[in-house]
């Protein structure tokens, strides 16, 4: 019996460990499926990838037909039979090699340069509507699909050359006997055409399976999430548990049937075949007259066919895969450029303040956040104000009076929905806001620690050992290459290493969303009555957001917010105190 030289594979089972797909989203588009993406992204090298499958297909052929020739007439075997089968062996490794390794590093290519294109968007999108679109998404469309692919394609590549030799092999049964030719080709196309309709069944399992996969990953996150909070309640554990049941059993369920129809769809191409093998032993002597050699080579050829269609048949779901993870990655992609901030051209920017910001100057400002499901949503504005270079302002208000919201339109993250905001008699537009924002440096109640020391050029490590020592952070991290030592650190020292580097940036604004809030006694009076007039000595502007009346007196002016309005402004030593929210405080030792 020949012995095919192609890939054997089992159709590819679906693990818990594989990309929840996904098939909500609706793309107007049609979008581009694995192939077309190599074949496009190929370029010139298209025709070589052809030429290679095309080595690969018909030396794979050849050997098998050659070792098939060779064993009816062992006698004929010489030298140049041995060189000619070297030869064609030869043809099958190098076409196939460069047909494998090439749509890979295509592929990875293309993966490559679609994970930089996200991060470009990402870096360009508008702040709220990147906000709107959240993290996780786009983290498991950026990793995950790319996974998916990248295990396809050589699973997909296969199922292009498995075909090819299919082609080549049917050629051959019909050089041999035009009726067996006539019979395979009816009772082949008869198995493609079951096996077709199976698969659009196998596609809808697997866009279901995503969804299942999403929800079970969904309540598996709130567990770890919430495993502290698990910890005080068991029946809160328990419900949580029973929803984790629910979900992995849909899953079970739904991988279960999955797999079965791929196990089922692997068989039933095996029985086409030995339908064929049937067709050709028992139906076709009786009505065709054939030299039992013939029908020896016929079987041998039949038989041959197994490979290339086990190939086909277990590629196929890589297939799908790999198209339903573009999809998802387009989808992105789309998403992304939806909430790209107004386009200006590289060009087109500008700088007009040369890291001189002036007064900064509200007039009339309005934030309203996008309407998500009908939802009221919050506004801000319309605020009026000046504030001017070297001041300490303090903004205040109760919680969800929009404070932080007031900070992020000050800060030019949130373009205003209507009003003007200017600095230095400029007003900050799309062209020159991201020069507004390099001349502020902020810290956000969510700020973020970067592993690495970005955006800081050249540090002076002995400024950076000075800082840590005055924000009492030696011995907890250092500073190494760039980076801080360690990270892992309580949420107040957490803080005081963001204000190690935002000091480090030296800008002329400085912002701080409630940076106080986690610090000890001791280290909120050193904020207020040290760092803050230390900065102000410097002349930087400071706006802090504050819930520490018993400090207002060290601001120049106290902005107060009520349901987004401006209620006052006010002198910081005739700000009016709240009450203190400090008295634990006062009882301990400073
Ligand atoms: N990204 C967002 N999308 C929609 N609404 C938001 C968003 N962020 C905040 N809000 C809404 O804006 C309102 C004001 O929030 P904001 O964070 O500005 O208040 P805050 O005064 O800083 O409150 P706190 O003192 O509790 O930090 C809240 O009602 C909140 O629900």
């Amino acid at each position: 019996m020949p012995k095919s030289l192609t890939h054997r594979r089992r159709p590819p089972r679906v693990s818990l460990s594989e990309h929840p797909l996904r098939g909500s989203d609706k793309v107007t588009k049609t979008p581009m499926n694995i192939v077309e993406l190599i074949y496009k992204e190929a370029g010139p090298d298209r025709w070589r990838l052809l030429l290679a499958s095309t080595a690969a297909g018909v030396g794979n052929t050849l050997v098998l037909v050659f070792i098939n020739a060779a064993a009816q007439e062992p006698d004929a075997v010489d030298g140049r039979a041995f060189f000619l089968f070297a030869v064609l062996m030869l043809a099958y490794i190098l076409g196939a090699r460069y047909l494998f390794h090439r749509t890979i590093d295509i592929v990875e290519e293309i993966l490559h340069r679609i994970k930089g294109r996200i991060v470009e968007k990402i870096l360009r999108a508008d702040f709220a509507a990147l906000e709107r679109l959240g993290t996780s998404e786009i983290y498991d469309r950026i990793t995950e699909n790319a996974t998916v692919i990248s295990g396809a394609v050589g699973l997909v590549t296969n199922v292009l050359q498995q075909l090819l030799i299919f082609l080549f092999a049917i050629v051959y049964i019909a050089w041999m006997s035009l009726p067996a030719f006539v019979l395979l080709g009816i009772l082949t196309a008869a198995g493609l055409a079951l096996y077709w309709t199976r698969s659009e069944v196998m596609v809808g399992f697997l866009q279901h399976l995503a969804k299942t996969r999403v929800a079970f990953f969904d309540v598996l996150t709130d567990l770890l999430r919430g495993f502290k909070e698990v910890r005080f309640s068991r029946r809160r554990g328990q419900q949580i548990r029973d929803d984790v049941m629910r979900t992995s059993a849909d899953l079970r369920d739904t991988t279960r049937k999955a797999n079965h129809l791929f196990d089922d769809n692997f068989i039933l191409a095996s029985c086409n075949l030995f339908v064929l093998l049937g067709a050709l032993v028992f139906v076709l002597p009786r009505h065709v007259h054939m030299e039992p050699a013939t029908l020896t080579k016929l079987v041998s050829g039949v038989m041959f066919l197994w490979g290339p269609l086990q190939g086909a048949v277990s590629g196929y779901p890589a297939y799908v895969r790999s198209n339903q993870a573009l999809r998802e990655i387009e989808t992105l992609e789309r998403k992304l450029d939806a909430a790209a901030a107004a386009k200006v051209s590289e060009g087109a920017l500008s700088d007009p303040w040369k890291g001189k910001p002036g007064a900064i100057v509200a007039q009339g400002v309005e934030y309203e956040y996008a309407r998500t499901n009908g939802d009221e949503t919050f506004r801000i504005g319309p605020v009026h104000f000046t504030i001017d270079p070297g001041e300490i302002i303090f903004i205040v208000g109760g919680n969800g009076s929009g404070k932080s919201t007031l900070l992020k339109v000050l800060t030019g993250l949130y373009t205003p929905t209507l009003g003007t905001l200017s600095s230095g008699g400029e007003a900050v537009r799309p062209q020159n806001a991201p020069a507004y924002r390099e001349m502020i440096s902020a810290i956000f109640s969510d700020f973020h620690l970067f592993s690495r020391a970005y955006g800081l050029l050249d540090v002076d490590g002995d400024a950076v050992t000075r800082l840590l020592a005055q924000m009492q952070l030696e011995g907890k991290t250092g500073f190494k290459d760039d980076r801080f030592t360690r990270r892992d650190l309580s949420t107040g020292q957490r803080k005081r290493l963001a204000m190690v580097v935002s000091l480090l940036e030296d800008r002329p604004i400085h912002v701080f969303d409630e940076w106080a809030a986690d610090q000890d006694p001791a280290f909120r009076k050193y904020f207020y009555e040290e760092l803050l007039p230390a900065l102000k000595a410097r002349g930087k502007t400071v706006i802090a957001v504050s819930h520490d009346d018993r400090y207002f007196h060290c601001a120049d002016r106290v902005f107060t917010m009520e349901y987004g309005k401006l209620l006052s402004i006010e002198p910081g030593h005739r700000a009016p105190a709240r009450p203190s929210t400090e008295s634990t405080e006062q009882s301990l030792p400073s």
